[in-house]
C-alpha cells in the first residue's frame, strides 16, 4: 500500500517553510545528523579523489592502474576523456533544472507514486526520516520496456525540456562510456575484455535518476540523500556544476567531492563488487544540502538482465580468494535495493548475500 506521505514533494514542504521550522519527518535523530563543517568544499580534500582519463584507459596501462587503485581504494573516481560534449552535459543540466522548475502539475504527470516516475523515495513506514530530495526515475533499456508515460514531454516548443531525444542520447553517451569502463575493469582482473560485457547480457537493464534537492535552511539536521551504496554494476553521476553536496566515506570519514564542471564521477557499485568478488568496492555515499541554493545530479545505473544469477564467477574465486557471496537473482537484488534503501542498509547486507566469512575477510 502507498503511503499517505508517498505525494509530498520535498520541493513544496521547502516552499511552503518560510516561516515555520523543518517539518519532524525530515530531521534526523541527534547522532544521524551531518557535521556540517566537514560539509564545506575542501580544495585539498577534493583533490586526492583518483582521476581517470577514459580515453587513455584501452591503451595506456598507466591510466588502467589509476583506475584499478581508484575502484580497490575509493570506490568511485573522476571520469575525463568521457567524450561527451560540453554542450550536450550543459544541455541535458539544463533541461533538469527547467523540469524540477515547472509547475507542480506539469512534473506530477510523470508520476503514479512508485518506484519509476516522478516523485519521493519510497516511504515505508511512519517512522522513516525523509530525504531532502525529490527524483525522477526512468529505465532507460532495453529501449523497448522503457514507459514513456513517466518521460517528461517538452513544455512548449521554444522551452529546452527532457525531451525523448536528449534522454535517448544520455543513453547511447553514457552506454559509450560504461563500456569503456566494463571492458577496463575486465582486463584489470586478468580476464578478456568483454568479460563484464557479457555478464551483463545484452538485454541489460539500464536506469537513470534525475534528484533534485531544493534549499534547507537547516542543512546541519537532514540528509539530502541518506548514506547508501547503489545495486548497480557501474553507476555514472552527472553532477551541478555550482553547488557541492556529494560526500564519499572514506577510511571513515567523509569527503567532499568537488563541483567536477563538465567531468563525470564514475564507480563500481554493489554490483560490481559481487561479479568481481570484491575486488572493486561500492563506495558508500550522501547528499548534504545547501542553506542557500538548489542541487541537481543526473545518475545513470546499470544492471545485468534480471533473470540471471550473478555471483562471484569462477575465475574469481580460488583457494587464496573464497568467495565473498552467495549467487542470486538479479532481480532480486533489483528488488532488495527499494526495501534496503528506505531502512538505511546495503542490499546484499538486507539480502544476506555477503558471506561473512571471517578467513574470507581477512583475505580481502
Ligand atoms: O546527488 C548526488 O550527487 C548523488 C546521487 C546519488 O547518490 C544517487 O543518485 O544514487
Ligand atoms: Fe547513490
Amino acid at each position: 500500500m502507498v503511503h499517505g506521505d508517498q505525494g509530498k514533494m520535498v520541493q513544496e514542504v521547502a516552499a511552503e517553510l518560510l516561516n515555520g521550522g523543518l517539518p519532524d519527518r525530515y530531521v534526523l535523530s541527534e547522532e544521524k545528523r551531518p557535521n556540517t563543517t566537514v560539509a564545506q568544499p575542501s580544495c585539498k580534500l577534493a583533490a586526492t579523489i583518483p582521476i581517470v582519463d577514459v580515453s587513455r584507459l584501452a591503451e595506456s596501462p598507466e591510466e588502467a592502474a589509476k583506475l584499478g587503485s581508484a575502484l580497490q581504494s575509493w570506490g568511485p573516481f573522476v571520469a575525463t576523456g568521457h567524450g561527451m560534449s560540453k554542450e550536450f552535459m550543459d544541455e541535458i543540466l539544463d533541461a533538469t533544472r527547467e523540469f524540477f522548475h515547472s509547475p507542480l502539475e506539469q512534473k506530477q504527470k510523470c508520476s503514479n507514486f512508485q518506484n519509476e516516475g516522478y516523485g519521493v523515495d519510497r516511504i515505508d513506514s511512519d517512522e522513516q526520516v525523509l530525504d531532502w530530495c525529490d527524483r525522477l526515475w526512468l529505465q532507460l533499456q532495453p529501449e523497448d520496456e522503457r514507459r514513456l508515460q513517466f518521460w517528461p514531454q517538452p513544455l512548449s516548443e521554444c522551452l529546452i525540456c527532457i525531451g525523448k531525444q536528449l534522454l535517448h542520447e544520455h543513453t547511447l553517451e553514457s552506454g559509450r562510456v560504461t563500456m569503456e569502463v566494463l571492458k577496463a575493469m575486465a582486463k584489470l582482473v586478468g580476464q578478456k575484455e568483454d568479460f563484464f560485457i557479457e555478464m551483463v547480457g545484452e538485454r541489460f537493464k539500464s536506469y537513470t535518476r534525475f534528484t533534485y534537492y531544493p534549499p534547507c535552511p537547516r542543512s546541519d539536521l537532514v540528509n539530502g540523500l541518506k548514506p547508501h551504496t547503489d545495486n548497480s554494476v557501474v553507476l555514472l553521476l552527472l553532477m551541478d556544476k555550482d553547488v557541492t553536496g556529494l560526500q564519499v566515506l572514506k577510511d571513515g570519514s567523509w569527503i567532499d567531492v568537488p563541483v567536477l564542471g563538465h567531468d563525470l564521477l564514475v564507480g563500481g557499485d554493489e554490483g560490481m563488487e559481487i561479479v568481481s568478488n570484491a575486488v572493486f568496492k561500492a563506495p558508500w555515499h550522501r547528499v548534504v544540502t545547501n542553506a542557500e541554493k538548489d542541487r541537481m545530479s543526473l545518475a545513470v545505473f546499470y544492471q545485468p538482465e534480471p533473470e540471471r544469477i550473478i555471483g562471484p564467477p569462477g575465475k574469481l574465486v580460488h583457494e587464496e580468494r573464497p568467495p565473498f557471496f552467495k549467487r542470486c537473482l538479479v532481480q532480486t537484488l533489483a528488488d532488495g535495493y527499494w526495501d534496503a534503501f528506505a531502512v538505511g542498509n546495503r542490499t546484499v547486507d538486507f539480502l544476506n548475500v555477503r558471506i561473512n566469512d571471517e578467513a574470507a575477510v581477512a583475505k580481502n
